[in-house]
C-alpha cells in the first residue's frame, strides 16, 4: 500500500516545474535579425513567462467552431470556474487508463522509474501565477496535439456552442467531450506539454486568441511520458493558487478518480538546529510567559548546561495525497449511500447537475463468471443519446477486467433497447493480457449480458411499479403497508416512470404502454418508433433500425 505521502519523489523535480528555459537550449527561439547574445536569450526566456508564444512555433488556426467555444468560454459570466480542474484531472485519468490498457499487453510501454508511477501530481506556482497538473498517462504526439486540441471539431463541439447560447449551463461540458476548453474560465495563456512514446517532447500553447502554436520542446524538463497542462492564471482567479482551494475541489469532484492524485502541498516540520547563545528567534518560539515562568527559566539555565539543539518550525514541500482510491463497485452495497451513488453517477454521466439517477442496481455476481456491476437508469436521457443509438463505437457502460480500465466502447454488454442505462462492470473472469477482440469473443460475456439484462429489467420493473401511472395493481398497496415512510417519501419524490420513458409505436396498434410491451416487441424485432424522454422539454426520438 502507498503512504499518503510521497517524500522521495517529491526531491525529484521539487521546483524544476516552471523554471524559464535554459539559456542555451533557446538559441534556435532567437527572432532573426537579433544577435544571440546572451541579452536577448533572457529577454526571450523573461518574455515567455510574461505569457507570448514561442517565436519558433508552428502556428495553427483554431477550427472555427472551436474558436467559437473558446470565445464563449473567455468571455462567460458564469461563476463556477472551479469545473476546468474536473476536466483536466478527468482527461489526465483517461490517459492514465489508456496506457495501463497498453501495458497489459506490452509492459515495455510503462517504461521504468517514475515513468511507471501511474499518477497525477499539481503543484502551484505562486509567483509566477501558474497551476500546474501533470500526469503520466499515454501522452501525445504533435499530431495528436494538433488535432486533439483544436483543428479538429468533436460532434459535440457544435452541440455545445449551440447549448451555450440558449441555456448556458457551463457545468455540461464534460458530456459534450470538450471539456478541456475550460481551462481558459481560469487561465489566459496555456501550454501543454507532452511526450508520447512515439515522438518527442511537444508543447502546445494558446492565448485562445483564435490561434495556437506547437513546438518541440527543448527547454522544459521532460516528462518521460505523459501530459502536463500549465495555466497561467488570470488576475481574478488567485484563489486557484490556494492550496486548501485545490484540496477542496479535489475532494468535491474527483472522489472517484482510480489514481492517485497528489499536491506539491506545504508542510511544517520541527527541525533541530544548533542553539547558539543568543537566538533571538529562540524568543518567538516561546510562548508569551509570565514573570513567574521567567524567573524559573532563568533558575534552570543556570543550573543545567544549555541544549545543543533546539527544535524550530521549517515550511517544506512534500506530495501530499489528496485521494483515496477505492472503487465504489468493489464495496458491499449495504455499505454504500445514496448519496454516494448519486455522486458516482455524476462522475459516470458527467452530468453534475444536482438530479439523482432515477434507479439503480449494484450487484455482485458469482458464480463461474464473476463480476460486479452497477448500473443506473439516468434522470433525463443524454443530449447524444440519438448519435450514440447508430454510433456501435459508443457504449454507456464501462467495462473493466479486474479494476483495469478496458473499454467504453464495448456494446457487446447490454442489448441496444437497453442502451439508455449507465453504469460499470467490472469482471473478474475474463481475462486479462488479451486483445479486445479476443475479449468480444469470450465465453463469459454472454454470461454477463445475460445476467445483466435480467438485473436491468428487474430495476426497471420496479420503477414502473412504483409509478401509479404505470401500475394496475390496487390489490398490491396492502402488501406493502408496512413500507417504511422514507421509503413512501422517496417515491412521492420520484418522477414517475411514464415520464422517463415513454415508449410509443407509429403502427396503428397505437401505444405501447407498458416496459413488458415495449420489450417484448423490441425482441421480437418489430421496427417501431419509442421515445425515450427525460421531461417534456426534451424528447428525443429514436427510429430503430
Ligand atoms: N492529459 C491528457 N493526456 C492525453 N491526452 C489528452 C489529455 N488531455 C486531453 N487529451 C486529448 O485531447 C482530447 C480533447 O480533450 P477534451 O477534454 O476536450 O475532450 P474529451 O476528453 O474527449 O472529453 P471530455 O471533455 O468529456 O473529457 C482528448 O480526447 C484526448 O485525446
Amino acid at each position: 500500500d502507498q503512504g499518503p505521502k510521497l517524500h522521495a519523489n517529491a526531491e525529484a523535480d521539487s521546483d524544476k516545474l516552471v523554471d524559464p528555459p535554459k539559456i542555451e537550449d533557446k538559441l534556435g527561439a532567437v527572432p532573426h535579425g537579433l544577435s544571440t547574445d546572451s541579452d536577448v536569450a533572457k529577454r526571450e526566456a523573461e518574455s515567455m513567462s510574461r505569457k507570448s508564444l514561442r517565436s519558433n512555433a508552428e502556428k495553427f488556426e483554431f477550427q472555427a467552431e472551436v474558436s467559437r467555444l473558446m470565445d464563449i468560454i473567455i468571455n462567460s459570466l458564469y461563476s463556477n470556474k472551479d469545473i476546468f480542474l474536473r476536466e483536466i484531472i478527468s482527461n489526465a485519468s483517461d490517459a492514465l487508463d489508456k496506457i495501463r490498457f497498453l501495458s497489459l499487453t506490452d509492459k515495455e510501454v510503462l517504461g521504468e522509474g517514475d515513468d511507471t508511477k501511474l499518477e497525477i501530481q499539481i503543484k502551484l506556482d505562486k509567483e509566477k501565477k501558474i497551476l500546474s497538473i501533470r500526469d503520466r498517462g499515454v501522452g501525445m504526439t504533435k499530431e495528436d496535439l494538433i488535432k486533439n486540441l483544436g483543428t479538429i471539431a468533436k460532434s459535440g463541439t457544435s452541440a455545445f456552442v449551440e447549448k451555450m447560447q440558449t441555456s448556458g449551463d457551463l457545468n455540461l461540458i464534460g458530456q459534450f467531450g470538450v471539456g478541456f476548453y475550460s481551462v481558459y474560465l481560469v487561465a489566459d495563456y496555456v501550454e501543454v506539454i507532452s511526450k508520447h512514446n512515439d515522438d518527442k517532447q511537444y508543447v502546445w500553447e494558446s492565448k485562445a486568441d483564435g490561434a495556437f502554436a506547437v513546438s518541440e520542446d527543448t527547454y522544459n524538463e521532460p516528462l518521460g511520458r505523459g501530459t502536463e497542462i500549465r495555466l497561467h492564471l488570470r488576475e481574478e482567479a488567485g484563489e486557484y493558487l490556494e492550496e486548501s482551494k485545490l484540496k477542496d475541489l479535489v475532494k468535491k469532484y474527483s472522489e472517484f478518480i482510480n489514481f492517485p492524485i497528489y499536491l506539491w502541498a506545504t508542510k511544517e516540520v520541527d527541525v533541530e538546529v544548533p542553539a547558539d547563545e543568543d537566538d533571538s528567534s529562540d524568543d518567538e518560539e516561546k510562548p508569551e510567559s509570565t514573570d513567574g515562568d521567567e524567573e524559573k527559566e532563568e533558575e534552570d539555565s543556570e543550573d543545567e548546561p544549555k541544549p545543543k539543539t533546539k527544535t524550530i518550525k521549517e515550511k517544506t514541500f512534500e506530495w501530499e495525497r489528496l485521494n483515496d482510491v477505492k472503487a465504489i463497485w468493489l464495496r458491499s452495497p449495504k455499505e454504500v449511500t445514496e448519496e454516494e451513488y448519486t455522486k458516482f453517477y455524476h462522475s459516470l454521466a458527467k452530468d453534475f447537475g444536482d438530479e439523482k439517477p432515477m434507479a439503480w442496481s449494484h450487484f455482485n455476481a458469482e458464480g463461474d463468471v464473476e463480476f460486479k456491476a452497477v448500473l443506473f437508469v439516468p434522470p433525463k436521457a443524454p443530449h447524444d443519446l440519438y448519435e450514440s443509438y447508430y454510433n456501435s463505437n459508443k457504449s454507456n457502460l464501462k467495462l473493466y477486467v479486474r479494476r483495469v480500465f478496458i473499454s467504453d466502447e464495448f456494446d457487446e454488454l447490454l442489448p441496444k433497447y437497453l442502451m439508455f442505462l449507465m453504469g460499470l462492470v467490472d469482471s473478474d473472469t475474463l481475462p486479462l493480457n488479451v486483445s479486445r477482440e479476443m475479449l468480444q469473443q469470450h465465453s463469459s460475456l454472454k454470461t454477463i449480458k445475460k445476467k445483466l439484462i435480467r438485473k436491468a429489467l428487474d430495476m426497471i420493473r420496479k420503477l414502473a411499479e412504483e409509478d401509479p401511472d404505470e401500475s394496475h395493481d390496487k390489490d398490491k398497496k396492502d402488501t406493502e403497508v408496512e413500507e417504511s415512510k422514507e421509503n413512501d417519501e422517496k417515491r412521492a419524490n420520484r418522477k414517475p416512470f411514464s415520464k422517463l420513458l415513454r415508449f410509443e409505436t407509429t403502427k396503428s396498434d397505437g401505444k405501447l404502454t407498458s416496459l413488458d410491451q415495449y420489450i417484448s416487441r423490441m425482441k421480437s424485432g418489430q421496427k417501431d418508433i419509442f421515445y425515450i424522454t427525460g421531461s417534456s422539454k426534451e424528447q428525443l426520438e429514436i427510429p430503430l433500425p
